[in-house]
């Protein structure tokens, strides 16, 4: 008797996008494996925005599909929704109203009950360090602390797949440090997470599998090890996307 293979936690079939002339995404397919910490990394511009937008419903592709535990994201959109938690790159909230009533608003919209948002949104709030939610309004938020209630909305409805655009860019080390915890925390606990990002040193950090993406295509997938290789990642990575050879101390700058 065969074992049945687990529904992947992401699935990209043929994905595509172009703006006008420009193909952002190109045929992209990717699996996402239950459980697992996926990294999707690459430069700037190469689609990694594009591929999770369309992955989570917030952008319709040209072509292709994308299934979220066997959930088709555009044919059943309502289930997809209830098992993802997403971050997107722009952060655009509401920008007068304090961190805790972003979570209460968000969590009501959701069809959580009154009693159940104050709960969860008082412990993402503490585990998060966010304790100055109830006095300042997101307006005056550092990108860190943005990032931190942008993860929390992610959370509030206990979804099994986080997909978060660049999570870490432009956050502080002490609040990077905080979402890496909480972000090792869920998959610990059997979630999912794909996350974007151009620091190679992260991705190696946190990742059990990765996806190195340029010009809109998914070079290189699998588990990390397999990825990487016998070189370095970032070696493999500029020779994946055509870069001249550089030393360590060029690239210190994706560590940052
Ligand atoms: N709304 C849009 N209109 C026109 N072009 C777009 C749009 N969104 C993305 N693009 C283009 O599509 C390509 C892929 O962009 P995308 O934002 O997906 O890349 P990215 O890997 O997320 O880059 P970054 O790390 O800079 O965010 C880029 O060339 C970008 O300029």
């Amino acid at each position: 008797m065969t074992t049945p293979t687990p529904t992947p936690a992401l699935r990209l079939i043929g994905l595509s996008k172009a703006f006008g002339d420009k193909r952002a995404v190109d045929n992209v397919d990717l699996e996402v494996p239950g459980g697992s910490f996926f990294g999707l990394v690459g430069p700037n511009g190469a689609g990694k925005t594009t591929s999770l937008s369309m992955a989570v419903g917030l952008l319709r592709p040209d072509s292709g599909r994308a299934e979220i535990f066997g959930v088709d994201v555009w044919a059943d959109p309502v289930r997809a929704k209830e098992l993802i938690g997403v971050l997107p790159d722009g952060l655009g909230m509401p920008e007068r109203l304090t961190g805790r009533e972003v979570l209460s608003y968000l969590g009501l919209l959701r069809g959580m009950e009154p009693e159940a948002v104050a709960k969860r949104s008082q412990e993402l709030l503490e585990v998060l360090e966010l304790d100055r939610a109830d006095s300042t309004l997101v307006l005056e938020y550092s990108t860190g602390m943005r990032k931190k209630i942008g993860l929390a909305t992610a959370l509030l409805h206990a979804p099994k797949l986080l997909v978060l655009d660049e999570p870490l860019e432009a956050v502080d080390p002490v609040s990077a440090a905080t979402i890496k915890v909480i972000l090792q925390r869920f998959v610990a606990a059997g979630g999912s997470v794909v996350f974007s990002s151009h620091v190679m040193a992260v991705v190696e950090q946190l990742c059990d599998h990765v996806a190195v993406v340029t010009g809109g295509r998914v070079v290189a997938s699998g588990p990390l090890d397999e990825v990487r290789g016998g070189s370095s990642l970032e070696n493999r990575f500029v020779d994946l996307v055509g870069g001249q050879p550089v030393s360590a101390g060029e690239l210190s700058w994706l560590a940052s």
